[in-house]
């Protein structure tokens, strides 16, 4: 079994809708993301002759993740998230807001990424999302 390693941070602000504790404050995280792809063979002809996937292809996807989710302010797409947009919309700073269906915890958004990632073609087997240095989730499929 052949497994490639690449990785990836990003700065994102969320809280967590409905958390007692200080996590239900605005807060940020620098993310790092550890993302594995595996082949039990190599690419026999061709570009990827002797390779899994090229290293240059995985960080183009691990780019895009990073775009989506860098410098963004993510809220939970219900009724608390939806009015907090809306009152932040009223300011005049354009803030780059991302809504998403789920409470942005290290375990949803690890299953989200692992399925952003399969989507763009690239054999995933798992992601590994650090939320802060010492807590991490990861997501793996069978
Ligand atoms: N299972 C999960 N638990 C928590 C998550 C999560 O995604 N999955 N997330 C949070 C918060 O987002 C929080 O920011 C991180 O929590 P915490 O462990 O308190 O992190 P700190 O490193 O800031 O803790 P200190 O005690 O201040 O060092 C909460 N739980
Ligand atoms: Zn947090």
């Amino acid at each position: 079994m052949f497994i490639l390693k690449n990785e990836i941070q990003f700065d994102m602000a969320h809280y967590l809708s409905g958390y007692e504790g200080k996590c239900k404050n605005i807060h940020g995280h620098r993310y790092r993301l550890i993302v594995k792809v595996a082949s039990k063979t190599l690419h026999e002809g061709g570009q990827l002759r002797g390779m899994v996937d090229d290293f240059g292809n995985i960080k183009k996807v691990l780019k895009e993740i990073k775009e989506y989710f860098d410098h963004k302010l993510v809220l939970e797409d219900n009724e608390e998230g939806r009015k907090l947009a809306d009152k932040l919309s009223e300011l005049p700073n354009a803030f780059s807001i991302l809504m998403l269906p789920y409470r942005t915890t290290a375990e949803e958004m690890s299953r989200h990424i692992y399925h952003m990632i399969k989507e763009k073609g690239i054999n995933v087997r798992e992601v590994e999302l650090f939320e802060t240095p010492t807590n991490s989730c990861i997501y793996m499929e069978d």
